[in-house]
Order: structure tokens, then C-alpha cells, then sequence
């Protein structure tokens, strides 16, 4: 079972704050959405609504066709994970497992307890004598294990190092393909955990800035790689995202598509061309967006 996610025109204020701004998406169910956004672009507070934690200022969030706020049957299939778990610091990690058994309809123990073998977890311990990538570790387990038809990680495994995160990550894919479900992860390790979107949502300011297709949103620029020279005269006049040099080559990623003619050019002079990383096109969108 996977669920859809509808938000329209969707207003969530804090005090003067707008925190997000008349914001209207579709999420089909049963996919793996990345959701970017620069630092207070609003990305906890729409998932927030979406998973029933705060009610909008105005406009609504449907999940599966259905309001979720108060509405604890479809809660309970709403698992929104965040770096560290809802629970009190007294609380003994394996306490927040057993809790989590009874509350999820879906858990799966067998795979919660590989996952705690995988990040080495020292379940006796209380949550705050646990390090801060243990308690992102313990967040992400909970998440996976509860295979909710919406699951939702915000930037739940910051606190994780790398071997830990790229552990996450293949989890992450390896247990959607078995048991598909709709995946949310909000993150700023865009190029680190891109590969696994298969849609991005990219907000500012509370406000959409781009949702597509990964492969789509990455064929609005192309990467020129070869001699520094033939990159240069090549890219000359254009919007330039990101640009890299090793010895004599050079890689400048520009915005925007190529024509047919342009691209048969490009190979002529020795070119490569390939898709524009996703954290050039993110940077390069919001720094738009604030023009
Ligand atoms: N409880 C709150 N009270 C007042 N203002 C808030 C509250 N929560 C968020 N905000 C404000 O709303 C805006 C959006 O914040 P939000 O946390 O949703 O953004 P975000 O994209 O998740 O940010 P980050 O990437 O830094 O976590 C920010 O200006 C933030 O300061």
C-alpha cells in the first residue's frame, strides 16, 4: 500500500512569519520524492502538515485522498522521521523499539533488528547517553522498520557519519524495492542521496520552485567536459552553474538545453556532455528565485 500526497494552496504562518507560501503539489504514491530547499525554505513545515504534526494557517494537505489531522487511522500509516526520536532522554532506546512495535501496524521486527545489528546500536542504553549519530541511527531504524505507506526522513540522518549514511541510503532503496511505499527525504546532501529520487520538489521562501522528474530536472543543463580551450569557447555566452578544472581539462556545467546542431558541434570539438549535477541546478534555481 502506498499513499499519495495532495497539498493545495497550502499557508502555514508563524506569528509574522510566512513560513510557506500559498504552496500547491501532487505526490503520487509509491515513489521516492527528495524534497531541497536552502536553510527556513519551509520544507518541516509543509511536512509537518503532511504528517498531521501541525494544522495549516489556510488551504489543505490531503494524504490518500484524506485530511490526516486528528485522523489517528491514517497517522498511524504516517511515519515522519526527523535526527532524533520523540521521546524523553530517560527513555532506554529499547523502550522507544517496543513502543514502536505496538503503535505501527506495518513494523517489521525480523528488519528492525538487522538494521540495529547494521548501525551498531547499543539498545540498553537511555536515549541521552546515545551519540548523535546513534540517535539519528535509532530515528532512521524506527522509520524503516514501521514501513508506513508514507514515510517521511527529514534530514533524520545528519547526524550519521558517512558509512553509516551510505548504509541508510542502500536500506533505503533495498527495503522501497521490497515492500514499495512513498518515500519522502528533505535533505542538504543533495549530490550524496540524489541518485535515489526519482521526483524532486525544490522550495523558497515557502513557495515552489521546481518539481520534475530527477533525469528531467538534470537535462535543464549539461556538463561540457574536454580540453580547457574547446570547453571555453564552447561555453562562452552562457549561464555558467559550476566549473572545474584538472591539467588541461576542464568541466563547466551551463544552463540550459543544446540543440541538435549545437550537441553534433560539441562532439566535433572533442566534447563530452552529460547531465547537470543536481546541487548546480539546486543552487542556481533558489539563487534565481531570490532575484
Ligand atoms: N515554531 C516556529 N515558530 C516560529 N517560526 C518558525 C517555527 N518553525 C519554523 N519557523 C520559521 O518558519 C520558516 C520555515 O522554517 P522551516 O523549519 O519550515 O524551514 P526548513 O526549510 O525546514 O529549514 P531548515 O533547512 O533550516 O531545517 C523559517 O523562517 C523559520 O524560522
Amino acid at each position: 500500500m502506498t499513499l499519495s500526497v495532495e497539498v493545495r494552496d497550502l499557508t502555514i504562518r508563524y506569528g509574522d512569519t510566512v513560513a510557506v507560501d500559498g504552496l500547491t503539489l501532487k505526490l503520487a504514491g509509491g515513489k521516492i520524492y527528495g524534497l531541497l530547499g536552502r536553510n527556513g525554505s519551509g520544507k518541516t513545515s509543509v511536512l509537518s502538515a503532511v504528517s498531521a504534526f501541525r494544522r495549516a494557517t489556510s488551504g489543505a494537505v490531503l494524504v490518500g485522498g484524506a485530511e490526516p489531522f486528528e485522523n489517528a487511522a491514517l497517522t498511524r500509516q504516517i511515519c515522519f522521521v526527523r535526527d532524533k526520536v520523540d521521546a524523553q532522554d530517560t527513555d532506554h532506546a529499547r523502550a522507544v523499539l517496543r513502543m514502536a512495535r505496538a503503535l505501527r501496524p506495518n513494523w517489521d521486527e525480523e528488519y528492525a533488528q538487522a538494521l540495529l545489528e547494521r548501525f551498531d546500536l547499543p539498545i540498553g542504553k537511555r536515549l541521552g547517553a546515545l551519540s548523535r549519530g546513534a540517535k539519528s541511527a535509532l530515528s532512521v531504524t524506527l522509520g524503516l522498520a514501521a514501513r508506513a505507506p508514507l514515510t517521511i526522513f527529514d534530514e533524520s540522518y545528519l547526524g550519521m557519519d558517512a558509512p553509516s549514511r551510505y548504509a541508510f541510503y542502500e536500506e533505503v532503496l533495498n527495503d522501497y524495492m521490497a515492500h514499495p511505499r512513498t518515500i519522502i527525504i528533505s535533505t542538504h546532501l543533495i549530490e550524496e542521496v540524489g541518485s535515489l529520487f526519482e521526483e524532486v520538489v525544490i522550495l523558497d521562501k515557502g513557495r515552489l520552485v521546481a518539481h520534475d522528474e530527477t533525469e528531467a530536472l538534470r537535462g535543464r543543463g549539461v556538463a561540457v567536459t574536454g580540453p580547457a580551450g574547446a570547453v571555453a569557447d564552447f561555453t562562452a555566452g552562457r549561464t555558467v552553474l559550476g566549473d572545474q578544472r584538472l591539467g588541461g581539462i576542464r568541466s563547466t556545467t551551463i544552463y540550459g538545453q543544446l540543440s541538435d546542431e549545437e550537441r553534433a558541434r560539441a562532439r566535433a570539438a572533442g566534447l563530452d556532455l552529460g547531465p547537470v549535477g543536481l546541487q548546480d541546478l539546486f543552487v542556481h534555481l533558489t539563487a534565481e528565485a531570490h532575484r
